[in-house]
């Protein structure tokens, strides 16, 4: 890959010192032509002349040869382990980082990266070689052309330095509102249904008018800063060979200097101009790329926190699942904001089915999450199978979960490969079928019979458009197909009509039975596939029992069940389990609910 670069800024550099051979040949053709005109001569001169052309066109070709593909190459590679590095990265630095940023950083800003590279970087050690080769070559012309010529590379010099800088700040400052415009852009797309339905598309424009339009104030800013040093770049030449013309005309007159030597001068002096004014570009080009860069290593070098130890632990599969003193605070929390869990103790047996009951903002789905590691528990130890999860393999680890969260995320894929998300690679097609028919059965998704291309059907952004309660059955199947010993259930049922739930939930108590699963629960039905209930109060479990016990013995479960629930009473609540409860109307609930729309 270096190789191929290194030899595309040889070829450059041989192009351009091919071009700089022709002032020569030009010298020698006015004078000898001058002092002895034959048609020989003359013919020589123009064909050693068309060979350096060639040669030059020749070389610049080469030059596309040899660094389009190693550009190309590390452009990819890079991208991949930007991606890589996302994914590996805690979900705390995915809360506090906007899509938009990491989108501009894996796509525009690697785009000038690679373009640095297949053409700037080359193209910057090119024009030094001809810049120096030409000045070599006016000093062997004449030395007081070269001295001339010399004394602007001290203001060029200083002008650079100056542009380096600003030029640097003004284009990290257009890559992060470029950043800041791809989330604006993406949050006006993704929520463009509350914009509408609230008509509030203007909101969202004039955010993003603004957006534009400080954005463009940089773009200007930065392109004027690039112009001023281009034109510092090229003035400077421009004005040497005037001031070289003068001096030059009159050396020539008092015959201390032949013609061909001043044409030879003029036409180097031209060649350089170029390289000179491009190398003002390729300056701008570097500093850019290295804002880029600065930008791509942020990401790279972020802490991957929580990651698989160097020797991991592998305890044999049962299922236990165990929380002890478990407490957490987010990343981003006030430091004197009170933790949102502490000391946490629950202990899963094998098989148990828990639900999980607590207030809204009780912190229910955090600890959910903390199981498998997407954030990490700050105090106390999370244990799978008797083993702290921080010993485990994260892959291991998460082979061993499967979780299904209300909101509902699908990706733009197949039904068959979504729900088969979690399933080994190892699995056998017959074993993936069986398992994908199983999930869907339990999960009550009989509607994917029904899709145009049944489970092959494209779903997500890119394919059909599928109801709240859909996508969660489709989630739930996802958890159920990947086999895990630990389910973890995050209200994956609250966008299902009753009738649906309560298939879902007879299904589950019996896909479920060998299965340790801590479903969080909103509604009392959910509530009554558990073995036992947990109560998470003020930040930790205050409470484990049975739903009935729990129903008799603490208000607070009381107050919370009967908050969940607005058409059951707490009387209601009460009633033995074999006393039919009253209907609830099997309304075609299947819109989402809240946000999982
Ligand atoms: N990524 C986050 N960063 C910072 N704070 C968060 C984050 N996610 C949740 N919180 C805060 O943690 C608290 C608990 O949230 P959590 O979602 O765990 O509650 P919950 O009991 O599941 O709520 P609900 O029943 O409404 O789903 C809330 O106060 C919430 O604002």
């Amino acid at each position: 890959m270096w190789p191929r670069l290194a030899f595309g800024a040889l070829t450059a550099a041989l192009g351009g010192i091919a071009g700089l051979i022709l002032p020569q040949l030009l010298r020698v053709l006015v004078d000898d032509l001058a002092a002895h005109p034959t048609k020989a001569t003359l013919m020589a001169g123009i064909g050693v002349m068309a060979i350096f052309g060639v040669l030059e066109a020749a070389m610049y070709a080469a030059r596309r040869q040899f660094t389009v593909k190693p550009a190309v190459a590390i452009e990819r590679q890079m991208r991949e382990d930007l991606f890589v590095r996302l994914q590996r990265l805690p979900a705390g630095f995915h809360d506090a980082w906007s899509s938009g940023q990491l989108l501009s950083r894996s796509m525009s800003d690697l785009g000038l990266v690679r373009r640095y590279l297949a053409f700037g970087s080359v193209m910057t050690v090119s024009s030094a070689v001809v810049i120096a080769v030409g000045l070599v070559m006016m000093y062997i012309l004449d030395w007081r052309f070269f001295l001339l010529y010399a004394v602007i590379v001290a203001p060029m010099f200083i002008a650079g330095t100056v542009f380096r800088t600003r030029f640097h700040q003004a284009s990290r400052r257009v890559m992060d509102l470029q950043g800041e415009l791809a989330t604006t852009v993406e949050e006006s797309v993704q929520g463009i249904r509350i914009l509408k339905a609230f008509g509030r598309a203007d909101f969202s424009a004039r955010q993003l008018v603004a957006r534009l339009s400080g954005l463009k104030q940089a773009e200007l800013g930065k392109a004027s800063t690039l112009g001023w040093f281009i034109g510092v770049v090229t003035a400077l030449p421009g004005l040497t060979m005037a001031a070289a013309l003068l001096i030059g005309v009159r050396l020539v007159v008092e015959g201390q200097m032949s013609p061909g030597t001043l044409v030879a001068f003029f036409a180097t002096a031209g060649l350089l101009s170029n390289p000179l004014a491009e190398l003002g570009q390729f300056i701008g080009m570097y500093v850019a790329t290295k804002a880029a860069l600065e930008r791509h290593v942020e990401i790279m070098r972020e802490p991957t926190s929580i990651a698989s130890p160097s020797q991991p632990e592998s305890p044999a599969r049962s299922g236990r699942l165990e929380l002890r003193g478990v407490g957490f605070r987010y990343p981003d929390a006030a430091p004197d904001a009170a933790p949102i869990l502490h000391d946490v103790n629950l202990r899963l047996t094998p098989g148990e089915t828990m639900a999980l009951v607590g207030e809204t903002g009780s912190g229910k789905s955090t600890l959910l999450q903390l199981i498998p590691r997407i954030y990490e528990a700050t105090e106390g130890t999370v244990l799978v199978d008797g083993a702290d999860v921080r010993s485990l393999a994260l892959a291991d680890l998460r082979t061993r979960i499967a979780v299904a969260f209300e909101d509902a995320t699908l990706f733009s894929d197949s039904v068959r490969r979504n729900v088969l998300l979690g399933v080994p690679a190892a699995a056998d097609d017959d074993e993936r079928e069986a398992a994908l028919a199983e999930a869907l059965r339990v999960a009550q998704a009989g509607f994917v019979a029904s899709l145009p291309e049944g489970a092959d059907t494209q779903i997500g952004e890119e394919g059909l458009s599928l109801s709240g309660g859909q996508r969660q059955r489709l989630a739930l199947a996802r958890a159920v197909a990947a086999r895990p010993d630990i389910m973890l259930l995050d209200d994956p049922l609250s966008a299902l009509d009753v009738s649906t739930e309560e298939r879902v939930i007879a299904e589950l108590g019996d896909a479920l039975a060998e299965t340790t699963t801590l479903i969080v629960a909103h509604r009392p039905s959910t509530v009554a596939l558990a073995d036992r209930v947990a109560l998470l109060e003020g930040g930790t479990i205050t409470a484990v029992g049975p739903h009935q016990q729990l129903l008799e013995e603490n208000a607070h479960y009381r107050h919370v069940i009967s908050s969940l629930h607005e058409d059951e009473t707490v009387e209601e609540l009460f009633a033995p389990e074999d006393e039919p409860v009253p209907a609830a109307p099997a309304s075609a609930d299947e819109t989402p609910k809240g946000g999982a729309a």
